[in-house]
């Protein structure tokens, strides 16, 4: 075996920060979820919309994507302050203006300052935006709402221009996919517009339904008219509230996976099953025990897990960001199956991580167009009888977190690199793990 020749060299020195893994202790106890970092960058920059004092509890501030979007908010000219566990947001002097590139490219949200300055109504230069690197991740939908709302867009090789804005409009925007960003980028650009603005195929994620109970604790008026249909009536202003931003559903998955990986048994507080249905259904069928309880998941593992086949698909379909954790689950099942992603064009970078450790994976190209217009691929995953520890890379947020989840079942030792990537949507994994029994450090090395 592979990790066998390499024991016997020895490991590789690692010069940059990593986590190592013991794998194999079944994951035992409770766990409680932090914010969710899918709901606390949106929300940060709803904060920001409001001239007076915003609120924000249960940020995961540790993350180091919400550590670069105060950043950038401050440079924007918006006032952001930590004090405790709350962050305190403001947004009376914002400027607009253009961006720090090397900010901008770090997160994907930072697109929603553009938004935030139609808000504001100050022309803003972004910067391309970041993220993670999991496909062409376009931005035509934002800037087709932000034009129907009459303000004048343009979109070069090194980022995106908001000019003066024009006179509001009434406006039907209608999306030919519900985008996620896109969504909030229309909400923010038209809540104090002077008129009704009707947004069509709207993306319904709990993360926005989240924002949008802070915009409308803030004084904005947004209804759904129907499923898909939000209508936003603009008001003169909004004000000062406080908001405590959704636990992370993202992680509870993290958690449920990890806990089929190792043949644990898990209740996680602060969650419920209802914001994860399609997957919680799939995990289901897969084997797991899983059980509402109050504001509460329990999870156990009851006997091997079988292949599920799965297709991501936007809101309330099963979430692109939990299709790594999926795929984990399904390298050691009986059988085989198979995970088409329609969502994002390149998410599978991990899989080459994942064979590292022993996994039989082979992606392909599967015959289809993603939402973005290019090719789709499809995962098959062959069950193998067990993994092994060995040296890989988070290649990017929830590719990291596969790989960990991964290396808390392998044989032996596994050492993650790429940590930043992780680090920006899971603060604390090691105290998440090691409180259910696992095995996991962060390692510094000393620098020479
Ligand atoms: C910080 C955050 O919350 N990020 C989430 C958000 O990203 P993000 O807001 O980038 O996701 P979108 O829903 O906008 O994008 C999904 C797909 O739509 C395409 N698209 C998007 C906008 C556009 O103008 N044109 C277009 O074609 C993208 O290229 C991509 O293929 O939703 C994604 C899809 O659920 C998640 O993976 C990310 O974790
Ligand atoms: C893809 C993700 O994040 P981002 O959009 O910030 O890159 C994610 O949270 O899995």
């Amino acid at each position: 075996m592979l990790n066998e020749a390499t024991r016997k060299l020895g490991n590789p020195t690692i010069t940059e920060p990593y986590l190592q893994i013991e794998g194999g202790v079944p994951l035992r106890g409770e766990v409680s979820l932090p914010g969710a970092k899918n709901s606390a960058l949106p929300a940060i920059v709803a904060a920001c919309l409001s001239d007076e004092e915003v609120t924000l509890l249960n940020v995961p501030l540790d993350l180091n994507d919400v550590k670069q979007l105060i950043q950038l908010l401050r440079t924007a000219g918006a006032q952001v302050r930590i004090e405790g566990d709350s962050l305190i947001c403001r947004g009376d002097g914002w400027k607009g203006g253009t961006l720090d590139a090397q900010l901008a490219g770090k997160i994907r949200h930072s697109l929603l300052l553009i938004g935030a300055s139609a808000n504001w109504r100050a022309p803003l230069f972004l910067p391309l935006p970041g993220g993670c690197n999991i496909g062409n991740r376009k931005h035509d939908l934002h800037l087709l709402g932000l034009q129907k709302l009459g303000y004048e867009m343009q979109e070069s090789d090194l980022g995106l221009h908001l000019m003066e804005s024009g006179p509001d409009r009434e406006s039907v925007i209608e999306f030919h996919y519900p985008t996620f960003g896109g969504t909030l980028n229309v909400l923010f650009a038209s809540i104090r517009s002077e008129s009704v603005v009707l947004l069509k195929n709207a993306a319904k994620n709990p993360e926005i339904l989240d924002v949008i109970e802070l915009l409308s604790g803030m004084g904005a008026d947004i209804a759904w008219t129907d499923e898909s249909t939000i209508r936003i009536r603009g008001v003169s202003k909004l004000h000062a509230a406080q908001h405590t931003v959704m636990s992370d559903r993202i992680i509870a998955a993290t958690v449920i996976s990890a806990v089929g990986v190792t043949k644990g048994e898990v209740i996680i507080r602060n969650s419920t099953t209802h914001i994860l249905e399609s997957e919680v259904k799939v995990w289901r069928e897969a084997g797991l025990h899983i059980e509402e309880l109050d504001n509460a998941i329990a999870v156990k593992w009851t006997g091997t897990l079988q292949g599920v086949d799965v297709v991501t698909e936007a809101y309330p379909g099963f979430h692109t960001d939990i299709q790594p954790l999926h795929t984990v689950l399904m390298t050691t099942a009986a059988g085989s199956a198979t995970l088409k992603e329609t969502i994002l064009d390149g998410r599978f970078e991990y899989c080459n991580e994942l064979n590292k450790m022993g996994a039989n994976i082979r992606v392909v190209d599967g015959g289809f167009r993603c939402v973005n217009g290019a090719e789709g691929q499809i995962a098959d995953i062959r069950g193998v009888e067990s993994l092994y520890g060995t040296d890989v890379v988070a290649t990017d947020i929830r590719g990291g977190a596969a790989v960990a989840v991964a290396a808390l079942g392998a044989e032996g030792t596994t050492r993650i690199t790429n940590l930043y990537q992780l680090e920006r949507g899971y603060g604390n994994i090691v105290e998440l793990f090691n409180s259910l029994g696992a095995r996991m450090k962060r390692v510094e090395p000393a620098k020479h």
